[in-house]
């Protein structure tokens, strides 16, 4: 029996965007609501990202990964927490251990556009542009149920988020060479458990993945099956600090591969949206519990309490590269 089979499977809702008709705008804001507030991950299914436009993002970053010389790779170093390549073990999501078994890309529009990029990410240019327009298109649809639903004009959220700080993040999760042994854990990890920054984030993987992503609930990780060219939303902090605690940016990780089935090259690539630099991330909507609010504020910002989403953002990658 496969070492991974006894861990349980989280049931995460599912969104068919294509199952709301005209009129039926408010199920969808309910929909939205219910999934933000709990658990803070769903899928979204029959968006506008054809399974070709998937195809080839994820065959793009296996190309780049595969083909491309550590040199080349280093001459894009991410120096900044910010845009650029990252090598295995330079990031620590959990903030402890010896670094996560991966390597990635993270790609900033305004990089796309200024060709601040390395030559093959330059001759996929018109796709990759395509590719971030319409997860933009997108998020913002669900910008603007949630802002209905917080009983903001539509525009609210959506207006907040220009892109600029939004990162495209290609992935590679190379195979590990003793697979993780149930009776001696390793302290190996793909993706320490973290949550994520910004206020959405949209996840593509393979459709032929293999697992290893989970989401902490209730104290106990569960396993998130892979269902095939949908987009794994989850909520981010900046986005569960604006609402009070409303909305819940919940934990989650990557572990490194249980058993053969799943040691092989994995990719992922997650589409962080990122409230704009000079956002003030005061309360907004009714309805945020006070006391949750206090709770996230002392875990996540011992520090003090960031006003503008700029200031959000540097202190939460503060402690992933420290
Ligand atoms: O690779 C994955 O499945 C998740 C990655 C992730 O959580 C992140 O980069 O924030
Ligand atoms: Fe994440």
């Amino acid at each position: 029996m496969a070492a991974n089979s006894a861990t349980p499977k989280f049931d995460l809702p599912l969104i068919d965007i294509s199952s709301y008709g005209q009129g039926q705008e408010d199920r969808l804001v309910e929909d939205l609501m219910a999934a933000g507030k709990w658990p803070g991950f769903f899928y979204l299914v029959n968006h506008e990202i054809s399974h070709d436009e998937i195809d080839k993002i994820i065959n793009f970053a296996q190309s780049y990964f595969k083909n491309t010389s550590s040199k080349e790779k280093m001459k894009w170093k991410n120096s900044s927490g910010d845009t650029g390549y990252t090598d295995l073990r330079d990031e620590k999501l959990s903030g402890l251990g010896n670094g996560d078994l991966k390597e990635s890309y993270y790609l900033s529009e305004e990089n796309l556009k200024k060709n601040n990029i390395p030559a093959e990410f330059v001759a996929e240019k018109q796709f990759l542009d395509l590719f971030v327009t319409k997860c933009k298109r997108v998020a913002n649809t669900v910008l603007h149920g949630l802002s209905v639903g917080l009983g903001l004009q539509p525009d609210f959220l959506s207006s907040k988020h220009s892109g600029e700080r939004n990162r495209l993040r290609l992935i590679h999760y190379p195979p590990v060479e003793a697979v993780s042994d149930p009776d001696h854990p390793s302290l190996d990890i793909r993706a320490g458990q973290h949550s994520d920054y910004g206020s959405l984030t949209m996840l593509f993987v393979s459709p032929k993945d293999k697992g290893g992503l989970q989401v902490l609930i209730d104290n106990t990780w569960f396993d998130v099956p892979i269902i095939p060219y949908t987009i794994i939303f989850n909520i981010g902090d900046a986005l569960e600090f604006w609402t009070a605690g409303m909305f819940r940016s919940t934990v989650h990780r990557v572990l490194i591969p249980r058993d053969d089935s799943e040691n092989r090259d994995r990719y992922s690539i997650p589409f962080f949206v990122q409230p704009d630099t000079d956002v003030i991330l005061s309360p907004i909507g009714s309805g945020g519990d006070i006391s949750k609010f206090e709770r996230i504020l002392k875990e996540k910002y011992p520090g003090g309490m960031p006003t503008t989403a700029g200031e959000h953002l540097q202190s939460r990658i503060r402690t992933t590269y420290s």
